[in-house]
């Protein structure tokens, strides 16, 4: 596959303003993204992640690095680089409150040069795809937060860049109108051929929408891999078993030696063991253990996991762990 943005040995800090105290905001990142991929950039609060998404749209110089959109280095040829980019950032919706929905939408379109006459076909189709179409005269500072977010991206769309970045496109909106705000943006990806890199905090966004991701954490970047990869690789691992009674304390501490991360919960009828392993047959060091006082196993599962404890573990280190 063809990259479209390159980042490369990125790095950004900045300084506290009281306490004059270094932070390093991003700490050395690589990564590219490729032509009509979905890319999910993911990472705890204060990451690093903004910053990423603002260097790649040229809003903040790095200290250090390279970043270039279909080859043109976004420092050196800026205003050529960022004619390939569109962003919706977070917190600044890039919309001009006063106007109209569709004189935004015209606003915009004729800042990038293109004729109200040449847009207004796909002016109409966007208003349709974000259900926006009956508000299209209401002044957008009386559309509520979630229908402004839309209109932002839809104002992103209508530039036809080939890369698309959008800075928490679903933070602050009710569960509802997120949940819209996402099957709209499946839409997009379906229905246009775009390259979008998406900053989030909602794992569900991210599991639903993106091909890959790349998770940030203390500015740097902790796994770049495939989404399904990432799923298949948890969800192999973890097992709950069923045990017919309690284990013996000498039991528990075996197993809390050779699984870090077991999980126990004891009960006199039916006790729970959730372990994750890294590989099957480590499942018979466990059987050992059993054994020893024969304890007995009623069921063994596959435990499902969900993309949020997946971030949750590999943030805490435990990918390192996985891949060994
Ligand atoms: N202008 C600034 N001045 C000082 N420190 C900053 C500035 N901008 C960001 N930082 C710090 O840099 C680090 C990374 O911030 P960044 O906003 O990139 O993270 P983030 O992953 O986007 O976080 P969040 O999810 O909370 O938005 C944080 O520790 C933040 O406090």
């Amino acid at each position: 596959m063809e990259p479209i943005i390159k980042v490369e040995k990125l790095k950004k800090s900045y300084k506290k303003r009281k306490s004059k105290e270094i932070v390093k905001a991003v700490d050395d990142i690589s990564f590219t993204v490729n032509k009509g991929e979905i890319l999910g950039l993911l990472g705890p609060n204060g990451a690093g992640k903004t910053t990423t998404i603002k260097s790649i749209c040229g809003l903040l110089k790095p200290d250090s690095g390279v970043i270039t959109v279909n080859g043109i280095n976004n420092q050196n040829k800026r205003l050529q680089a960022l004619k390939h980019i569109s962003a919706v950032l977070e917190g600044n919706r890039n919309l001009y409150w006063r106007l109209s929905v569709r004189e935004n939408l015209e606003y915009f379109a004729g800042n990038r040069g293109q004729s109200r006459k040449d847009v207004a076909g796909k002016i109409d189709d966007l208003l349709v795809k974000f259900n926006l179409k009956e508000k299209e005269n209401e002044l957008v500072n009386r559309l509520s937060r979630g229908m402004q977010q839309k209109l932002a991206i839809a104002v992103a769309m209508l530039a036809e860049s080939e890369v698309i970045l959008l800075d928490e496109p679903t933070l602050g909106l009710d569960v509802e109108t997120g949940y819209e705000v996402r099957e709209m943006l499946r839409e997009i990806v379906r229905d246009y051929n775009r390259t979008i890199i998406i900053s989030s905090h909602d794992m569900d966004v991210i599991q639903d929408l993106c091909d890959r991701t790349v998770i940030i954490n203390h500015g740097n970047i902790v796994t770049d891999d495939k989404v399904e990869n990432l799923l298949r690789l948890f969800e192999v691992r973890a097992y709950s078993i069923t045990l017919g009674g309690l284990l013996s304390e000498q039991q528990h501490q075996l197993l809390l030696q050779k699984f870090p991360q077991l999980e126990y919960t004891p009960d006199t009828v039916q006790s729970i063991l959730e372990v994750d392993l890294t590989k099957s047959e480590e499942i018979y060091d466990l059987f050992d253990v059993l054994k020893l006082e024969h304890t007995p196993v009623e069921a063994i599962d596959r435990k499902t996991v969900n993309f949020e404890e997946i971030f949750m573990r590999i943030v805490k280190g435990e990918k390192q762990h996985a891949l060994v």
